[in-house]
């Protein structure tokens, strides 16, 4: 647990309980690690109420948290019924969680060896590649989605909250720390048992409805052939080691022939990401596509990452001296470079308070006098014609996604074409001063 944590490592770290096994084992060994280190424990559970018995389950958490002595909270969902039901819950759970964890910086979730077995199984019947097949990290850094809020429907102690909105805690989110991904949920459930622990059945982990529910029933069948859990997540490892290579050689290529966030003219921050054409289309297609995929969702901010086909269909059309948008993000050949920028039709109805946030996901806009009555909206075409002339080396369609402050319909404002006095930061994935470096990293 100190490796995972580091050496300065705080005194308050949060745990997610479920319940289950697994998480009520983690809870028995983060209390008995906590008294070597002198590190305070606060717990969080989450009733999804999908089931009626998950109140109770909730209650036998915090009944258990209270008897160890430490503060738990049980935060309850709202399923709006849209979308897959287990998806909608594990993002709900993200983001309640995230709201939950005031200045907390660390939170432990106890996936085991056998869920990188499942996960790596399910990859494998989808056809995935190295990206897929490669094992969940030990830590994952979570973006702040819900900066500065509180659950609204939750019983217990909430973790402290962040000094100031600018807290470093509040602003760059939290990572997910998995300090039982070595161990078996066997092993788990065992040394449970010999400490008779306490822990409740989800009766979904066995509704054969889930594919991960299917993927555990052929696991223990391959496990009486020889091909269990272990062998599945140490290759799920050895993808893990190759994919980081791969992004070694991607970042290794960026810096030859990337450049980020500026202006190829006016050297201001837009926040675009270009590559010079000729080392694009001599590098080999596995990083071409790892680079693109990388700077879309680098644009977008989107959570996951696009999916192969239509991925490769526009790295074939850029190639071929096309463009296309995909995931938000426009691409065009634009003389000797792509040109990777935000699509103005994802932005064009975005309008924000300068007080709320972020814009887009990726903006922080300051204003320079009192901001009252003002809004943040993107450049646009009528944005455009009142810009006194044109940008220099900003084509019209990379500038309308910009953004820009508005007094109603009076441009007041762009910063990152460097008309106006207000400030802009361009904060990728909601992280001030992230680079494609970086995020390619952890990619
Ligand atoms: N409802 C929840 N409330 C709090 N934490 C949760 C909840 N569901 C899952 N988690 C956390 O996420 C981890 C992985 O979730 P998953 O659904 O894969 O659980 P699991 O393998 O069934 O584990 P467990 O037996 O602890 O429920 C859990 O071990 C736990 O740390």
């Amino acid at each position: 647990m100190g490796d995972l944590l580091g050496p300065d490592f705080p005194a308050d770290i949060g745990l997610a309980v479920s319940g289950g096994g697994d998480s009520m084992a983690m809870l028995t060994l983060a209390h008995n690690w906590t008294r070597a280190w002198g590190v305070r424990l606060w717990v969080v559970t989450v009733d999804h109420r999908l089931r009626p018995e998950s109140a109770d389950e909730a209650a036998m958490v915090a009944r258990e948290c209270a008897a160890l002595g430490w503060p738990q909270a049980t935060l309850r969902w709202h399923w709006d019924g849209t979308g897959n039901k287990m998806d909608a819950a594990r993002r709900g759970r993200l983001e309640l969680i995230g709201a939950w964890r005031g200045a907390l910086r660390h939170v432990l979730m106890a996936h085991t060896r056998d869920d990188v077995a499942e996960t790596f199984l399910m990859r494998l019947a989808r056809g995935s590649g190295v990206e897929g097949l490669s094992a969940m990290a030990a830590m994952r850094r979570v973006r702040p989605l819900v900066e500065r809020a509180t659950p609204a429907d939750y019983d217990g102690a909430l973790p402290p909250r962040p000094v100031a909105p600018e807290d470093a805690a509040a602003r760059d989110g939290f990572d997910i720390l998995r300090p039982c991904l070595d161990m078996k949920r066997a092993e788990l459930r065992h040394y449970l048992r010999s400490l008779k622990g306490t822990w409740v059945e989800d009766p979904s982990n066995d509704d054969p409805g889930y594919d991960r529910v299917r993927m555990r029933r052929l696991l223990a069948l391959l496990e009486d052939e020889g091909l269990g859990a272990d062998s599945l997540a140490a290759t799920a490892g050895r993808m893990a080691r190759a994919r980081q290579a791969l992004a070694a050689r991607a970042r290794a290529v960026w810096h030859e022939i990337g450049h980020e966030g500026s202006d190829p003219v006016t050297g201001a921050g837009t926040g675009d990401i270009l590559f010079d054409r000729d080392g694009f289309a001599a590098t080999e297609r596995d990083t071409q596509l790892r680079l693109l995929a990388a700077a879309l969702q680098f644009i977008s901010g989107a959570e996951y990452r696009p999916r192969a086909a239509p991925l490769g269909s526009l790295l074939d059309r850029l190639l071929g001296g096309g463009g296309g948008t995909l995931h938000g993000v426009e691409a065009r050949v634009l003389r000797d470079r792509l040109h990777l920028f935000r699509e103005y039709e994802a932005v064009r109805d975005l309008s924000s308070d300068p007080a709320n946030g972020l814009w887009d996901g990726r903006w922080r806009v300051e204003a320079a006098e009192d901001a009252a009555g003002l809004t943040i909206r993107a450049l646009g075409d009528a944005g455009w014609a009142q810009l006194p002339g044109r940008p220099a080396g900003t084509a019209f369609a990379a500038a309308r996604p910009l953004p820009a402050l508005w007094h109603g319909d009076r441009l007041l404002s762009c910063p990152p074409l460097g008309f106006g006095a207000a400030r802009a930061t361009l904060c990728p994935t909601g992280r001030p001063g992230l680079t494609l470096s970086a995020f390619l990293d952890s990619h």
